[in-house]
């Protein structure tokens, strides 16, 4: 057992040594060095927590901060303005979890975590020519896409918004992403594709909007199955999906909300804009959605025909005819004559 002055002396040289140790370092060694040394120090021996606080400042020096942004109306079509911690935590399996309060969850899928997808390096490799359609439709819509393009002051001396309204409709699998994929290539405008079930409300959809550039395509696919819009006056039947379809959430904005948004937003800023609804059922539809000036273009997708069968065995197999080709084509026509009503 050591004897207190055998304890008291260890104690005496030790600190002695460490107060030599540090005047040498001090002396030494330059202050970066030094500072350099104790982080690292620091570094290994703090223990390490578990959070992770990501901070998002509103401004980039003078400009405004487009992450923060996009994370502001994320995350308030999550939280409501009461709430003051919100926890989220992601597994490798599971989905996104939100925690905000002790009484209050929601889980979320990262599937698609941010809304508006925005895809401004289109690289699709779609092409009108490369589109299966019949060549005097494909040129009516350049055509029509022309013309709008050069009308600037058209709807400047009108007062309206300098955009026009596509409508896409037809069979599942019958080109609709395709057509909008050439249009963006024929324009060379992006595609910002809105996703509507997963829109909070009415100020979130505005704040979506006013981010869209100019020159830019909206894109709201499937408008017939993606949310169950309520009509103007509350009622939702205009837009009712079958019976096995299930709302992904309740919307909380209104068709009348999404039509203003779309009639009044874009005039106050500026360039042209091009906006696309795709649906497989037309007759689903409001017929306040449907009228020129927010749809102003209803173009019919539909099954292949005899033309569309060369264009696709052309670009996909690079060929322009084979022994089967008589065949297919026989059996083209009979589908059209099924779906004209003669079969
Ligand atoms: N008219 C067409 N011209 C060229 N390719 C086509 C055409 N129709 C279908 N395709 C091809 O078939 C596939 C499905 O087409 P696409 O996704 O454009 O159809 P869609 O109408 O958007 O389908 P959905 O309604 O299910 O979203 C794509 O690989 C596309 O290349």
């Amino acid at each position: 057992m050591p004897t207190a002055s055998s304890l008291l002396s260890a104690y005496a040289s030790l600190s002695t040594s460490i107060m030599l140790f540090r005047t040498m370092f001090n002396q030494l060694f330059p202050r970066e060095l030094q500072r350099y040394v104790a982080d690292a120090v620091r570094f290994y021996w703090k223990p390490k927590s578990s959070k992770l606080t990501l901070v998002f400042d509103e401004k980039d020096g003078m400009v405004a901060n487009h992450i923060y942004d996009a994370a502001e109306a994320f995350l308030c079509t999550r939280i409501n303005p009461d709430s003051e911690r919100l926890r989220i935590t992601k597994s490798v399996k599971k989905a996104l979890y939100h925690k905000l309060a002790d009484s209050e969850e929601i889980v979320d899928s990262l599937k698609n975590p941010v809304y508006m997808e925005e895809s401004v390096n289109l690289d699709h490799p779609s092409t009108f020519d490369t589109l299966a359609m019949d060549p005097m439709m494909k040129k009516a819509i350049m055509d029509d896409l022309d013309l709008f393009l050069k009308r600037r002051d058209f709807y400047k001396r009108l007062g309206k918004a300098w955009k026009r309204g596509y409508l896409l409709y037809g069979p599942p699998g019958t080109g609709k992403s395709s057509l909008i994929a050439a249009i963006a290539n024929y324009l060379k405008f992006d595609i910002f594709d809105l996703q509507l079930m997963n829109i909070g409300g009415d100020s979130s959809l505005k704040k979506l909007m006013l981010r869209t550039s100019n020159r830019s395509i909206l894109v709201i696919e499937d408008i017939d199955c993606s949310i169950q819009l309520p009509g103007r006056k509350g009622i939702t039947t205009s837009t009712l999906p079958d019976a096995h379809y299930k709302p992904v959430r309740d919307p909380q904005f209104s068709l009348s909300g999404l039509l203003n948004f779309i009639d009044g937003l874009w005039s106050c800023c500026g360039d042209e804009r091009i906006i696309i609804f795709t649906t497989n059922h037309k007759e689903r539809l409001d017929p306040a959605l449907l009228r020129p000036g927010r749809m102003d273009v209803h173009i019919h997708m539909s099954y292949l025909t005899t033309d569309g069968f060369n264009t696709l065995a052309a670009n996909y197999l690079n060929i322009d005819h084979h022994w089967r080709f008589r065949e297919i084509q026989t059996l083209i026509e009979i589908q059209d004559g099924y779906a004209s009503g003669g079969g």
